[in-house]
């Protein structure tokens, strides 16, 4: 019997656009369209900012415009005054579309060609577009959502996108010319990583997720080729597998207690790498991030001749020359932060990369893996069971180790990290709003062998906000990734669990007042210890 708490939130599927095709066909004999249109008419209603006012509806030329049909149904239905506006050819709708668009004009519904320029809204409903959109908004729709957004503002009402805000790539977070920024999102049948990532979290606002009647697990039975529709090996070779929104759950397992009889050889001795002239701080955060969320022992090695000797807000920390602490046994150690690019940390880092310990790679170390291609090899060539790697680039450092810029990092994340993931054989975290998960085949329970070559298993991290957009938070992140692996954590489930904490923890500093503006990364390492403690507490046997 499992006795752990319920308290921690449980995994919540991330499914791409073909899945959700997918699943729609199967359960083709389903009104989708009716419970999608239902359920926003009844978030709607809530949402509306003063009932006196009509809402707008825009409704596009796709089945998003279908869906929007039905929510102005309902709404008049329910004494609500709507104005819906569409330019859809009636004869180019799908036949649910065509049928709701039917159902609105019998019930007395009009339909404008234009939103009107002097009504104030109580509300927006965004039905333009949905999974289906694939390019920057044309004409009139680009003009519609820059109006709508105008007039929200003006009218200081919340726009409600149905599935996804218009213009938003569902699969990769992306923004279209023109996309909408809705304050509500309802999505349909399950959760989608573009709302989760790069442009997604602003542009949807607070997401809900409607599952029209469908069960969560059945997009299981669609991954593996629906009843319905025979999949093919090509259309399989580029489906993106389901991913998760991360949760503590995924993790709860290592969330253990320490037992009583504990003592500091337990919980491993971690080492950082960095600190070169004028970045000695760098790695003085790693340190003390490192430290402070539980390892044994904690040394730091700098390659600043003139680093000093003892960290005085923090003199539990060893500190030692680069060399010395390659030396050292450790558990666990982290290259990078504050690193510099010199044959000094070159030569450390080439030494680091063949010690059979656990190693996180972040800054400088990787930007040496980048213009190094025997680097590179080592990397790859490490054993990912006794000696697992951990990558932590941002953006920019991912564009230096895929050899692309940093424009086509963002376009896809969940592409950039899993490609990183296979390439060198790695757990990845490609940070930023959205910090993209992505495990190296065969690891922690991954799919050895996903039919594009690359690793199946990815992930989204929903905490954090842009207050950690400063200087030295990498650092922490390294240093709190390399405390969970001294402790004895995966590789996987301690990279899951330090991003998510980190960022958990700057939300937490936010809600409390402190930050966005002015948050700095030493404060997120006591607010992280904080936590972590609270949800190891969490998930003691109840009684
Ligand atoms: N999946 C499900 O399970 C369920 C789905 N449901 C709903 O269906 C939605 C998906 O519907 P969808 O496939 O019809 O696509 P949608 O987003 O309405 O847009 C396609 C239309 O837009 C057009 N178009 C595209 N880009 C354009 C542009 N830039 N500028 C101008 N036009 C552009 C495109 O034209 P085309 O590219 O063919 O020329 C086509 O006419 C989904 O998000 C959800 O809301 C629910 O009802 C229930 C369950
Ligand atoms: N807008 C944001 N939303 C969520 N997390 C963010 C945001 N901006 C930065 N972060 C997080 O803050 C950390 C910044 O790391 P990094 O860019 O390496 O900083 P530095 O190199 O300055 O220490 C990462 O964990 C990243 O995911
Ligand atoms: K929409």
């Amino acid at each position: 019997m499992d006795t752990r708490s319920p308290r921690l939130p449980g995994t919540s599927p991330l499914l791409p656009a073909a899945l959700l095709r997918r699943l729609e066909a199967a359960h083709a004999a389903q009104p989708l369209m009716a419970r999608a249109g239902e359920a926003a008419a009844r978030w709607a209603e809530q949402l509306r900012s003063d009932s006196a006012r009509p809402v707008l509806v825009l409704a596009g030329p796709g089945n998003n415009g279908g869906d929007a049909f039905v929510c102005a149904t309902r709404l008049r239905e329910a004494d609500i005054d709507v104005v819906v506006v569409s330019r859809a050819d009636p004869a180019r709708l799908s036949a649910d579309a065509h049928a709701a668009r039917q159902a609105f004009l019998d019930g007395g519904g009009a339909i404008a060609a234009d939103i009107p320029v002097a009504t104030p809204w109580g509300l927006i409903v965004d039905g333009l577009f949905g999974i289906g959109l694939a390019r920057d908004l044309a004409a009139p729709y680009a003009a519609w959502t820059a109006t709508a957004q105008a007039q929200a503002r003006r009218d200081h009402c919340p726009i409600l996108a149905l599935d996804v805000p218009s213009g938003l790539d569902a699969d990769t977070g992306r923004a279209w010319a023109g996309a909408l920024q809705a304050t509500h999102t309802l999505t349909f049948l399950a959760d989608k990583p573009g709302l989760h990532t790069a442009d997604g979290p602003d542009l949807a606002g607070a997401v809900r997720i409607a599952e029209l009647g469908v069960a969560a697990t059945a997009w299981a039975a669609a991954a593996s080729g629906s009843p319905n529709r025979a999949a093919s090996t090509a259309d399989d070779a580029h489906l993106l597998p389901p991913g998760r929104l991360l949760a503590p759950a995924d993790f709860a397992p290592w969330l253990k207690p320490r037992p009583k009889n504990s003592h500091k050889g337990r919980n491993g001795e971690a080492g950082i790498l960095g600190g070169a002239p004028g970045m000695t701080g760098a790695a003085l955060l790693a340190g003390r991030a490192a430290l402070v969320l539980g390892a044994g022992r904690t040394f730091v090695g700098c390659l600043d001749p003139q680093a000093p000797a003892v960290d005085i807000v923090h003199p539990e920390l060893m500190l030692r020359r680069g060399e010395a602490l390659l030396a050292t046994p450790l558990s666990a150690l982290a290259v990078g932060p504050g690193l510099g690019q010199d044959d000094a940390a070159r030569r450390d880092l080439a030494t680091a990369l063949g010690l059979a310990v656990p190693l996180v790679l972040d800054a400088d170390a990787l930007n040496l893996v980048a213009r190094e291609p025997q680097l590179a090899a080592q990397v790859a060539a490490r054993n990912p069971g006794r000696a697992p790697t951990l990558l932590t680039p941002h953006p920019a450092e991912a564009a230096r180790l895929l050899a692309c810029d940093t424009a086509a990092i963002q376009a896809d994340r969940i592409a950039a990290a899993r490609t990183l993931a296979a390439r060198f054989n790695a757990h990845v975290a490609l940070k930023g709003c959205g910090t993209v998960l992505a495990h190296p085949p065969g690891s922690d329970g991954n799919d050895p062998a996903n039919p594009d070559g690359l690793p199946t298993a990815w992930a989204i991290n929903p905490s954090g906000n842009p207050g950690m957009s400063t200087a030295g938070m990498g650092d922490v992140l390294s240093g709190i990734v390399v405390a969970l692996l001294a402790q004895g954590w995966p590789p996987g489930p301690a990279l899951e669990a330090a991003v998510h904490l980190h960022g958990a923890a700057a939300d937490a500093l936010v809600a409390a007042g402190t930050g966005p503006v002015g948050l700095t990364a030493g404060e997120t390492i006591p607010a992280a210890r904080s936590l972590l403690n609270r949800w190891v507490g969490a998930t003691l046997p109840l009684g």
